[in-house]
C-alpha cells in the first residue's frame, strides 16, 4: 500500500476537538464519546473506521449541523483558532463561511454552473460583477474543473457527469474561501478516474485549506491523509501519522481493522 511519509509534525493546529461527546436525542446512547482530536493547519487528517461508529456525526458536529435538529446534542468543545464553534453566540452563517462540507454525493443546486459558485459568495460578501467573474473562475481553477467549464458557465450544472458535479461542488465550497473543508466519503459514488481527480485535488487544496475527510477507503486514506484517526464505537481509539497508522498500529482494534479482519 503506498502511504504518504511527508507528514509534517510540529505544526500548529487550526482546530483543537476537547471533550466532545454527542446525543441523538434523550434516552439515545452517545454517539460520541469523549473525542479529543486536533487537526493540523493545512493538513489532511483522514477518519477511518466500522459503519456506525461516529465519523459523519463527528463533521456534523464540526460544521454544526445538528443544531437544525432539535433533541440533538453536543458537550464539549471544537475550537477553530480558539473559538468555540458550538458556542450558540457562534453565528451559524459566519460559522458556515469558515468551516466548509462536501458530502458524499454531488450536490449541485439546479441552477447554472456559475450561479452555484457566486450563490453562496453573495451570502456572504458583496462583490462587483467583475469581482465575482474572478471569484467564480478562481474556485473553479482550484477545483480543477475550469477547463471543462468555462464555456459553459450559464448551462445548468445538472449536465455535468457525477465527477464534475462533485468538483463543482468543491468549487462551491471553496468559493466562500474557508478556512477548514470536510469531506464525507466525496468519492464513493465516483469512478476510478474521478476518485483520482479528486485525491489529486485534495492534495492540491492543502496548500491552502486545513481537511478533514471520511473515508472507507483505507488506500486512499494512505494516500491522502497525513494523519489518520480510528474510530470505533464512537471512541476515538487512536490517531498517528498516516504512515505509523497503516505499517505499526498500536492498538489491536485498529490492526483488526485495518488489515480487513472486521467492518
Ligand atoms: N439521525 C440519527 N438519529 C439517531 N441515531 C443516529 C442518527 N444518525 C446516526 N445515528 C447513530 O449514531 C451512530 C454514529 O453514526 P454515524 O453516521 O456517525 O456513523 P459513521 O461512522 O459515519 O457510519 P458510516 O460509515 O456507515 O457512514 C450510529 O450508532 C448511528 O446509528
Amino acid at each position: 500500500m503506498q502511504v504518504r511519509s511527508d507528514a509534517v509534525i510540529n505544526v500548529r493546529n487550526r482546530i483543537e476537538i476537547r471533550n466532545l461527546d454527542f446525543y441523538y436525542g434523550a434516552g439515545l446512547p452517545k454517539a460520541l464519546k469523549g473525542i479529543n482530536l486536533n487537526f493540523p493547519d493545512r493538513q489532511v487528517t483522514g477518519m477511518i473506521g466500522p459503519s456506525g461508529c461516529g465519523k459523519s456525526t463527528l463533521l456534523r458536529v464540526m460544521n454544526r449541523m445538528y443544531s437544525l435538529y432539535p433533541g440533538q446534542r453536543a458537550e464539549g468543545e471544537v475550537l477553530l483558532d480558539g473559538e468555540n464553534l458550538l458556542d450558540a453566540r457562534v453565528d451559524l452563517n459566519e460559522l458556515r463561511s469558515k468551516v466548509g462540507m462536501v458530502f458524499q454525493k454531488p450536490t449541485p443546486f439546479p441552477m447554472t454552473i456559475y450561479e452555484n459558485i457566486a450563490f453562496g459568495v453573495r451570502l456572504h460578501e458583496k462583490l462587483s460583477k467583475s469581482e465575482m467573474d474572478q471569484r467564480v473562475e478562481w474556485a473553479l481553477s482550484r477545483a480543477a474543473i475550469w477547463n471543462e467549464v468555462k464555456d459553459r458557465l450559464q448551462a445548468s450544472a445538472m449536465g455535468l457527469s457525477g465527477g464534475q458535479q462533485q468538483r463543482l461542488c468543491i468549487a462551491r465550497t471553496i468559493a466562500v474561501r474557508p478556512e477548514v473543508i470536510l469531506f464525507d466519503e466525496p468519492t464513493s459514488a465516483l469512478d476510478p478516474i474521478s476518485t483520482l481527480k479528486i485525491e489529486e485535488l485534495i492534495d492540491e487544496l492543502k496548500n491552502e485549506f486545513t481537511i478533514a475527510i471520511v473515508t472507507h477507503n483505507m488506500q486512499q486514506a494512505a494516500r491522502c491523509a497525513d494523519q489518520v484517526a480510528f474510530f470505533y464505537l464512537g471512541e476515538l481509539i487512536e490517531v498517528a501519522p498516516a504512515a505509523a497508522m497503516f505499517t505499526a498500529p498500536k492498538h489491536p482494534k485498529t490492526q483488526e481493522y485495518i488489515t480487513g479482519r472486521f467492518g
